[in-house]
């Protein structure tokens, strides 16, 4: 069912994420530092600074995506910095990562400055990524489905991106067939997350609102890509 080319795109993009994760040395601190909100928020600071970076790499293999208008490149990754990082936080967060991250991360997400009203949302979302089990090559491709939608502000050759996100749902949906015979639905229950992760920006937004309020501080790459300060 999935042919020989569609195999060796999948392979780019699932080596391409294997490849690039956060360095241990930034996520074994979340093991070390103290639990005050300030020192939460700090630890988060860095493992979402860390994570746009592995972000833009991973991106960059993403088969066409260096042949697109360079603004539309920005665009696109700056409208799906947020998403893409709800996915990676929530996988780390559903399998139980030998390391003790999954249980440090959530108690520092929770006691970072969010406040409850987000609280809600993010880890019901969190909740509805682990009920579905996705294999490694499902997130790999749902990551970068992400980073290639279309319809982000700014993006201007719209067909464009088109023409790179319809092979990746192409092969998504034969991955789904494969790895979850028994739920003719599981495809359409993956793209209904993506639908979640949208209501997750603006809530993102404003939390990002609330900790400037507070005066918190980001670092240069956060701001761009966030257009704060
Ligand atoms: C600026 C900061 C306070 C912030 O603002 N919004 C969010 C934010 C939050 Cl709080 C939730 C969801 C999305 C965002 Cl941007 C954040 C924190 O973002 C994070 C991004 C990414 C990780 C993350 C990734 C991978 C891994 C791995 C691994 O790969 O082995 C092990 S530990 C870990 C940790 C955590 C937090």
């Amino acid at each position: 069912e999935i042919t020989k080319e569609q195999q060796a795109f999948m392979k780019v993009i699932v080596d391409s994420y294997n490849r690039h994760q956060i360095p241990q040395d930034v996520t074994k601190k979340l093991l070390q530092e103290q639990y005050s909100a300030e020192e939460n928020f700090i630890l988060l600071t860095e493992m979402a600074t860390s994570q746009v970076q592995v972000l833009v790499e991973f991106t960059k293999n993403i088969p066409g995506f260096l042949s697109l208008d360079h603004e539309d490149q920005i665009a696109l990754l700056k409208g799906s910095a947020v998403e893409a990082m709800f996915l990676r936080s929530a996988q780390v967060l559903s399998t139980k990562m030998p390391n003790g991250h999954t249980e440090v991360l959530e108690e520092r997400i929770r006691n970072s400055g969010i406040s409850e009203e987000f609280m809600t949302p993010m880890f019901n979302f969190y909740k509805s990524i682990g009920k579905l089990h996705m294999v490694q090559e499902e997130q790999a491709l749902l990551t970068a489905v992400t980073i290639l939608t279309p319809d982000r502000p700014f993006v201007k050759d719209h067909p464009a991106v088109e023409r790179l996100q319809e092979p990746m749902l192409e092969v998504l949906r034969k991955l789904c067939a494969l790895h979850h015979p028994r739920e003719p639905q599981y495809f359409a229950r993956l793209l209904g997350r993506l639908t979640e992760l949208r209501t997750l920006n603006h809530y993102h937004t404003e939390m990002l609102t609330s900790w400037r309020m507070n005066d918190q501080k980001f670092t240069p790459l956060l701001c761009e890509i966030w257009d704060v300060q």
